[in-house]
């Protein structure tokens, strides 16, 4: 069954915030979306240039028209920009009994107010009181309760007078303005208060509120309970804020992407390397070329979400010569590699479409031949590292990845070193993906 959820909200240009941010978390739920937009922003990661308000009449109409055809299983309200609007609205959803979201946008991350002064009264008195959940951050949570909001327990109070005095169903504060280094959500409901707790990621902010509040109603809409909703609207918040989208020079937006989009990598990156290392362990001559140490095969998130050794997958325990064989010791997991994974970290800060890596033994004829194949070889001298890396535990393959391709100003394929006191001299081969990989090694020792 396909789940419907509408936002009633503002559009943003930049497609950060607003019903564009709205459509794109309803879509990371599986939820289809609809909309009735209240008010058109010119509007960027700096500024809002300009604000064109919908007739009243028309923001009403688009709700029946979706509603009546359709069909609402929850909604939420962004930008409701004067009280003529505001009052639209509230008439409109009486008539249907989808569950409501409220965020009370009152002023841009830019500083542009999007709610006239005028129209705070109807606010609370007209959409407060039709809310399942209202979802303000501290200044919006101060304007409605009344109240300065220093700490967690004002937190608690505002929430507290925005559902007994303000008649909204429940209320969730939310702590990203606490200056905390966590971010907590108080969340008022059934008369008990509940904490939501999330590390405080200093990422990507502009749409977060509305992002949040989408990921409530998407969620509704699917049929969770408001507490469960609550709750995965804060993962994939704190998710879509760390992996941000870097665009503009302002306050760059939040990724809903992410929550679909890293799972769904993580399953290719998966089958593609585990097809590419049932691929190699059939060469007939690998075992030759198998290190000492043993061998790896990554393959890294795309560049947005490879952070850290746990977004590159390997194989766990390496693959190791077995008799006249080559096997893999373990399954494809990520964080399985280390050195590896630190390598094609490196290497995608300078190439980021660049994602795999394996390692050979040294041979001085494979980099011969690798020259004469046309590859672009390079390498790094351990016993040139400085003695600041050397001291930095994990910094030698950085600094080597860094200066193997300084040296040839390019794109190497192939970054050798000749190890050094107790270090295996090593070959790396990188590609696009492990495919492009196989066919480099291939074509270097078949
Ligand atoms: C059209 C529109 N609607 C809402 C907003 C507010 O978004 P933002 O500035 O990112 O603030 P938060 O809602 O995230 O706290 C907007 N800018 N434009
Ligand atoms: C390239 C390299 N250098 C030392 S061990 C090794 C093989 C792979 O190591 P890991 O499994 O940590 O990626």
């Amino acid at each position: 069954m396909i789940r419907k959820a509408l936002t009633i909200a503002g559009s943003d240009s930049g497609g950060g915030a607003g019903i564009e941010a709205d459509l794109k978390t309803y879509s990371a739920f599986g939820v289809h979306g609809l909309v009735a937009i209240t008010s058109v922003t010119a509007q960027n990661t700096q500024e809002v240039r300009a604000i064109h308000d919908v007739d009243p009449e028309v923001v009403a109409k688009q709700i029946e028209a979706v509603a009546d055809d359709i069909g609402v299983d929850a909604a939420k309200t962004g930008m409701l920009s004067n009280a003529e609007i505001i009052k639209a609205v509230a008439k409109t959803v009486k008539k249907y009994s989808f569950p409501l979201v409220v965020d009370p946008v009152m002023i841009a991350k830019s500083g542009a107010p999007l709610l006239r002064e005028d129209a705070m009264d109807a606010l609370i008195e007209k959409i407060i009181p039709l809310a399942k959940v209202v979802t303000p951050n501290k200044p919006e949570a101060e304007k409605l309760s009344g109240i300065r909001i220093e700490n967690l327990e004002d937190a608690r109070k505002a929430a507290k007078i925005i559902v007994e005095e303000l008649g909204a169903e429940s209320a969730i504060v939310k702590g990203g303005h606490l200056g905390l280094s966590e971010a907590v959500d108080v969340f008022y409901f059934n008369g008990e208060f509940k904490e939501y707790r999330a590390p405080f990621v200093d990422g990507c902010t502009h749409g977060t509120g509305c992002s949040f509040s989408a990921a409530i109603a998407a969620n509704l809409a699917k049929g969770k309970e408001l507490e469960e909703a609550v709750r995965i609207a804060k993962e994939f918040i704190t998710m879509g804020i760390y992996y941000g989208a870097k665009i503009g020079y302002g306050h760059c937006p939040v990724n809903q992407n992410a929550w679909i989009e890293i799972p769904a990598e993580k399953w290719r990156v998966y089958e593609s390397l585990r097809n590419a290392i049932k691929e190699l362990v059939a060469i007939e001559n690998l075992p030759q070329y198998v290190p000492e140490v043993g061998m790896n095969f990554v393959y890294a998130l795309p560049r947005l979400y490879a952070r850290s050794k746990d977004d590159v997958a390997g194989v766990k325990g390496r693959i190791v010569k077995f008799g006249s064989a080559v096997k893999p010791v373990g399954g494809v997991e990520f964080g399985a590699s280390d050195h590896l994974a630190r390598a094609i970290l490196t290497y995608m800060n300078f190439f980021p479409e660049t994602r795999s890596v394996l390692n050979l033994k040294y041979s001085e004829e494979l980099i011969k031949k690798a020259s004469n194949l046309g590859l672009r070889v390079s390498f790094y001298d351990r016993r040139e590292e400085p003695e600041e890396i050397k001291a930095q535990e994990g910094g030698t393959i950085p600094w080597g990845i860094r200066t193997a391709i300084e040296r040839i100003n390019g794109k190497p394929d192939i970054i050798y070193h000749l190890g050094n006191w107790g270090k295996e001299a090593m070959i790396l081969i990188f590609g696009e993906t492990p495919q492009v990989v196989l066919r480099k090694l291939k074509m270097l020792i078949e």
